[in-house]
């Protein structure tokens, strides 16, 4: 498998987590400018829907080329047969992370593993596959009023951990506020991708469930994503290296 540091492994020591840069522009264009500052540096960054329906493949290539690992967020959600072979051909983009709606059921989740496994070419590791448990813009008056769940935020995301983990699935993408749930419940190596970062002087936006890299790191996440606070910063390298330094507890803001 590709190598995906654990969050509690070397607990003490400066260890460097998964600090995971999403990607929103539409074009690869925008894309290049905003890489522009980090030229000398190996980015973990995630591509999502919007610049991978315009630019597809050939953006991941580039990133790769750029010697970027990636996250592919594609959030896969559909009947088994359909994300089974759809995760089949993106396998072949040799990126190091995928995802799927774990609302899409154990047969689904399974499927997506399948698909990675058949596609992925002899010799490489298939991508990790992990599955959103509830999107960090819902909040639990949402999970009542529109979804129907009865549960709290927090039962509700253990339980779709829970179908992820029996599914083999390699983690899930949650708040990092429901990571000490999770580790507990599941161990250390069951990866928590969190989204949903946040400053306390950022804007939230359409965030529900937002937590601080500092938080994030002492509730045991393994990764962050982190978007619009670096992409919309006026010096976004700047941004960069400040939550980082966050993230890695060097400093709390
Ligand atoms: O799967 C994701 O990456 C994801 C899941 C989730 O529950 N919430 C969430 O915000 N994300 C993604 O994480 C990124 C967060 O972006 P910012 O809110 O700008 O930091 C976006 O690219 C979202 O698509």
């Amino acid at each position: 498998m590709n190598t995906f540091p654990n969050a509690q492994e070397g607990a003490g020591e400066k260890v460097n987590h998964p600090f995971i840069v999403a990607l929103d522009f539409p074009t690869a264009e925008d894309v290049k400018t905003f890489l522009q500052p980090f030229q000398h540096e190996s980015l973990f960054v995630k591509v999502g829907m919007e610049l991978y329906y315009q630019e597809g493949p050939e953006i991941i290539r580039y990133l790769k080329e750029q010697g970027h690992r990636i996250f592919l967020d594609l959030k896969l959600h559909d009947i088994p047969n359909t994300v089974k072979r759809a995760m089949q051909g993106l396998a072949c983009l040799g990126v190091d992370l995928v995802n799927v709606h774990a609302a899409g059921g154990m047969k689904m989740m399974e499927a997506a593993l399948e698909g990675l496994d058949a596609g992925t070419p002899s010799g490489e590791s298939r991508p990790y596959c992990i599955a959103v448990t509830q999107l960090t813009s819902t909040n639990e008056q949402m999970l009542r009023e529109q979804l129907l769940i009865e549960r709290s935020m927090e039962e509700t995301v253990l339980h779709y951990a829970s179908l992820a983990h029996k599914s083999g699935l390699d983690g899930v993408v949650c708040s990092a506020k429901e990571v000490p749930l999770i580790r507990q419940a599941f161990g250390e190596s069951f990866l928590t991708v969190t989204p949903g970062i946040r400053v306390a002087t950022d804007e939230k936006n359409d965030q529900a469930r937002v937590v601080t890299p500092y938080e994030a790191r002492k509730l045991g996440a393994s990764a962050i994503v982190v978007g619009r606070s670096i992409t919309r910063a006026a010096d976004s390298y700047a941004a960069y290296e400040r939550l980082q330094r966050e993230w890695n507890g060097e400093e709390q803001k």
